[in-house]
């Protein structure tokens, strides 16, 4: 039967990648996704950017929306502190599968925990199921339309405070208007984006960092 594109991409993990090693398991999705298959990974260009604000937030508390294979999960989870906590959401089963896997090649197991689930029904919970109070970071690369539908749940449900930071994929390509001009338009957000290009493409794409003014 045939693979899909995630199973060959662990496949490649599994093979060039060293165990307990996580720089060389996003090392080897980077060289799978440029020399053989295209897939939508935040990768290696908007990945730095990505490693720029994790180090510089330093957060304890982090919520990735939208795990796929979980590239960005264990890119994100590589820079935490000791007792740092990354909560990733991802609804289809077959892709939490492989990112389990993922997870658990580079040995990031503890810092990790992937809830199968849609964002809309696990937000709400996430104090009383997680015993979260407030994200230090958030990541949003799921669907598109769903980025600012959920940045206005995690607001009602009280998981952002001042000074907490968003950070989204893909804000130009696929593109996501409607989050944008929210971020930037609201007086609860301060905003800035950083120009970069989608993932293994020359084609223009950035990431939108808003921090959350309480
Ligand atoms: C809605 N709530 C959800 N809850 C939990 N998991 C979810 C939810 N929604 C989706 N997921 C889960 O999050 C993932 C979805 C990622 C979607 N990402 C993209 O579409 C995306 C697309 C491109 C792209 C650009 C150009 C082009 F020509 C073709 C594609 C580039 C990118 O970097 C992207 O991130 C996963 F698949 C889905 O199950
Ligand atoms: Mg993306």
């Amino acid at each position: 039967t045939q693979s899909t594109r995630p199973q060959r991409m662990l496949a490649a993990v599994q093979k060039n990648a060293t165990r307990g090693d996580p720089r060389s398991v996003v090392k080897a999705i980077d060289q799978f996704c440029r020399q053989k298959e295209w897939a939508m990974n935040v990768g290696d260009e908007k990945g730095c950017i990505l490693d720029s604000v994790v180090s510089e937030v330093n957060p304890a508390t982090v919520l990735e929306l939208g795990t796929y294979c979980g590239y960005s999960t264990v890119r994100i989870a590589s820079l935490l502190p000791p007792h740092a906590k990354l909560i990733t959401l991802e609804f289809n089963p077959d892709n939490a599968v492989i990112a389990r896997q993922v997870i658990a090649w580079a040995g990031l197991e503890d810092k990790i925990q992937l809830v199968e689930g849609a964002s809309g029904d696990w937000i709400p919970k996430m104090k009383e199921e997680f015993g979260v109070k407030t994200f230090d970071l958030v990541f949003l690369d799921h669907w598109k339309d769903r980025y600012l539908p959920d940045t206005k749940l995690m607001e009602e449900c009280g998981l952002l405070r001042k000074g907490s930071i968003l950070l989204a994929d893909n804000v130009i390509c696929p593109g996501t208007p409607d989050y944008l001009e929210y971020v930037r338009n609201s007086p609860r957000y301060k905003s800035q984006y950083f120009k970069s290009h989608l993932e293994y493409t020359k084609v223009e794409d950035g990431l939108e960092k808003s921090v959350f003014l309480g």
